[in-house]
């Protein structure tokens, strides 16, 4: 009986389809000789809730599981059908997991206790961002961080275990349901994308190693609230136009931040007359692209200090959000520092 080792066939009849997100997972795994799986798992079980939010988004329109869903959530914002459906169907994931010991959600006024004392992990998550774009077929997403509990496993959770500044994530991403759905994470080791091959129902590495350009010229904000502006960020926005920069404003969080770490540009939310402290918030959508921002050369700032570094002082406070591009977010805290400190002068 003859054998003969394997020699990859890289016949063009048999295109290679590319890494899975599993195999990808498991090979990072490997570089970790301590790792014990349970964050691989975590990650699983949140691509798994992605490929059914997915699927609910793709036929929001048939299903009758678009529109309101009749109750407003703690934010005191009605809370949309698929806003409840991907908030259940993260929790149902991450519960089944059996890696989680405590949950942080957009869509719960509470920590969310899965009774799981040898969970290791706590999510905060938006199930779904971008929510006054559900029902106008624009992209939206979901934006996760995650965090190892600093009290004992084992032991029931504790606010510590939630109030963790973002630095201390050991893992985010988020969720891009648009013309394709993409899943992008990181465990501090860079940045990868997952593009999902709906037809085989898996993600495939088709962003590695993602890197922001370190400058651009897309400027994202609402102009819509400009009269909230300072004098520094109108000044601000005022010299992104004398500079021909592009305005780029989907209204979904993910969507214009995805855009703007592949091609360059700045995001900001700042703080409004509405929302002195911002409208975005900290846990679970702010530190999470802040952390894949750093992870791929880009910053995040809330206008005073770098957004990992804030300690959060409740579930669902918010922040001012100045994130993209290096260049271009020093520039403009440059910008409305110097304006402010002029003020205070005067
Ligand atoms: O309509 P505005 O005030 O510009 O706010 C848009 C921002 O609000 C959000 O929709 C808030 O997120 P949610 O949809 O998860 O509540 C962001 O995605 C988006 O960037
Ligand atoms: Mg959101
Ligand atoms: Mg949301």
């Amino acid at each position: 009986m003859k054998i003969k080792p394997y020699i990859p066939n890289d016949n063009s009849l048999a295109y290679s389809v590319g890494v899975t997100l599993d195999r990808f997972i498991k090979k990072k795994q490997d570089d970790f000789p301590f790792a014990s799986g349970e964050l691989s798992q975590l990650l699983r079980d949140i691509a798994l809730a992605a490929k059914i939010v997915n699927r609910e988004t793709n036929r929001a329109g048939l299903a009758n599981i678009g529109g309101a869903f009749g109750q407003t959530n703690v934010q005191g914002e009605e809370q949309q059908k698929l806003d409840v459906i991907a908030n259940i169907r993260f929790t149902r994931a991450l519960t089944k997991g059996g890696e989680v010991c405590a949950i942080v959600s957009e869509e719960d006024d509470e920590v969310i206790d899965l009774q799981n004392n040898s969970g290791k992990y706590v999510v905060a998550i938006d199930p779904l961002d971008g929510s006054s774009n559900i029902d106008v077929n624009i992209s939206i997403g979901t934006i996760f961080s995650i965090y190892r509990r600093v009290t004992p496993v084992g032991s029931p959770i504790q606010l510590d275990d939630i109030m963790q500044p973002g630095r201390q994530q050991v893992a985010a991403g988020y969720v891009l349901y648009g013309s394709s759905t993409m899943l992008v994470y990181t465990t501090g080791c860079g940045v990868n994308g997952f593009t999902y091959e709906q037809s085989l129902g898996e993600f495939f590495l088709s962003h590695p190693d993602m890197k922001a350009p370190s400058s651009g010229n897309i400027y994202s904000i609402n102009e819509g609230i400009s009269n909230s502006f300072s004098e520094g960020l109108a000044k601000y926005i005022a010299h992104c136009k004398s500079k021909n920069y592009s305005a780029r404003y989907i209204g979904s969080l993910v969507a214009d931040f995805h855009r703007n770490l592949l091609k360059g540009g700045i995001y900001i939310y700042p703080e409004t007359k509405k929302n002195p402290s911002g409208k975005l918030r900290l846990l679970y959508e702010a530190n999470a692209l802040a952390y894949i921002a750093e992870q791929a050369g880009a910053e995040a700032n809330d206008g005073v200090q770098r957004i990992l570094d804030i300690q959060p002082t409740s579930l669902h406070q918010r922040t001012p959000l100045y994130i993209g591009s290096k260049v271009m977010v020093n520039e403009a805290l440059e910008f409305i520092s110097k304006k402010s400190i002029i003020h205070e002068n005067q």
